[in-house]
């Protein structure tokens, strides 16, 4: 069975039985037609993926698994902040008439800092540690910049990354401050396991352990009803996945590079609203 449908389902039981409800309390979200988007609430959720025993992929509704890489590869490889570089329509409810999402994720990833080994971006560093000075206790990257945060669309949820090697395995915890679990848990535990696998790939490594720390870990109260069904459903085997072996460099990855088998799942869950 796969382990991040026990997570998963862990991880809802324990914000449905104990969560505190934000009811009462002034909040930013709303939904489409304007009324407040109030939700349960659970503080300081972690949950540990070890991506050497599965692709931690939710079988209990369909990932989109390509759709959520190609999201995050907007991010960490295109490092673009217009939504007219991305295939989904995910973001269209935050973006300007330009499609632009302000200076939030690619654009913050893109900006070049001056390091010890010469002025790069912070992914560009992280690949440098990763293959120069692996057991550096330096190799992460962080979004959450407050000299630009008047300019985001939406200030940044997941906004670092922590790699760290240990033997030939690349570890890394992923920090997110604000989680919108039915929408979004498995979506960002999918992309981050993807690239970790990528830059364990490009860095002669292998993936490790993903760690997700979510400061609040939510449940939108319209989604109540749907994580109800959702966590009482069947559980399969995760998939399996793998990464064309033939790309060494990580700006040469596409969502074409990413193989997923034998992915047994329930059906999907239509419509699902998403607060904005
Ligand atoms: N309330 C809220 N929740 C979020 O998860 C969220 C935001 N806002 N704002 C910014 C981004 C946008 N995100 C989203 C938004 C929608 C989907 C979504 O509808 N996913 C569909 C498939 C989409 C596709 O394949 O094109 C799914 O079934 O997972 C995923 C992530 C995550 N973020
Ligand atoms: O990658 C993402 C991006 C966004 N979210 C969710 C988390 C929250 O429900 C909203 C953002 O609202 P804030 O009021 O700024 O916290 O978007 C996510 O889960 N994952």
């Amino acid at each position: 069975m796969s382990k991040a449908d026990v997570l998963f389902v862990n991880m809802c039981r324990g914000i449905l039985d104990h969560g505190f409800s934000t009811e009462g309390q002034q909040v930013r979200a709303k939904w489409a037609d304007g009324a407040p988007a109030h939700t349960i609430k659970n503080f300081g959720v972690v949950n540990r993926y070890d991506l050497q025993e599965e692709f931690p992929a939710l079988t209990l509704r369909p990932t989109a698994i390509k759709s959520a890489v190609d999201e995050m590869l907007w991010i960490w490889q295109k490092k673009s902040n217009n939504v007219n570089d991305l295939n989904s329509h995910i973001w269209d409810s935050w973006a300007d008439e330009t499609g632009s999402i302000g200076k939030a994720y690619g654009y913050q990833l893109g900006v070049k800092y001056r390091f010890a080994q010469g002025e790069m971006d912070q992914v560009d560093n992280v690949i440098w540690q990763l293959k120069n000075t692996p057991y550096s206790r330096r190799i992460m990257t962080n979004i959450y910049n407050f000299n630009d945060l008047m300019e985001m669309g939406l200030e940044p949820c997941a906004y670092s990354m922590t790699f760290n090697v240990t033997g030939d395995r690349l570890n890394a915890i992923l920090n997110q401050r604000s989680q919108d679990i039915l929408t979004a848990n498995n979506w960002n535990v999918v992309q981050y396991s993807v690239l970790v696998h990528m830059l364990a790939q490009v860095c002669g490594l292998v993936p490790g352990e993903l760690v997700h720390v979510i400061a609040d870990a939510h449940i939108y109260d319209r989604h109540v009803p749907i994580v109800e069904e959702l966590i009482e459903r069947p559980q399969y085997p995760a998939p399996k996945f793998r990464l064309n072996p033939d790309v060494k460099d990580f700006y040469d990855f596409t969502v074409d590079d990413i193989i997923i088998e034998d992915y047994q799942k329930n059906p999907q869950v239509k419509n699902i609203p998403v607060a904005i």
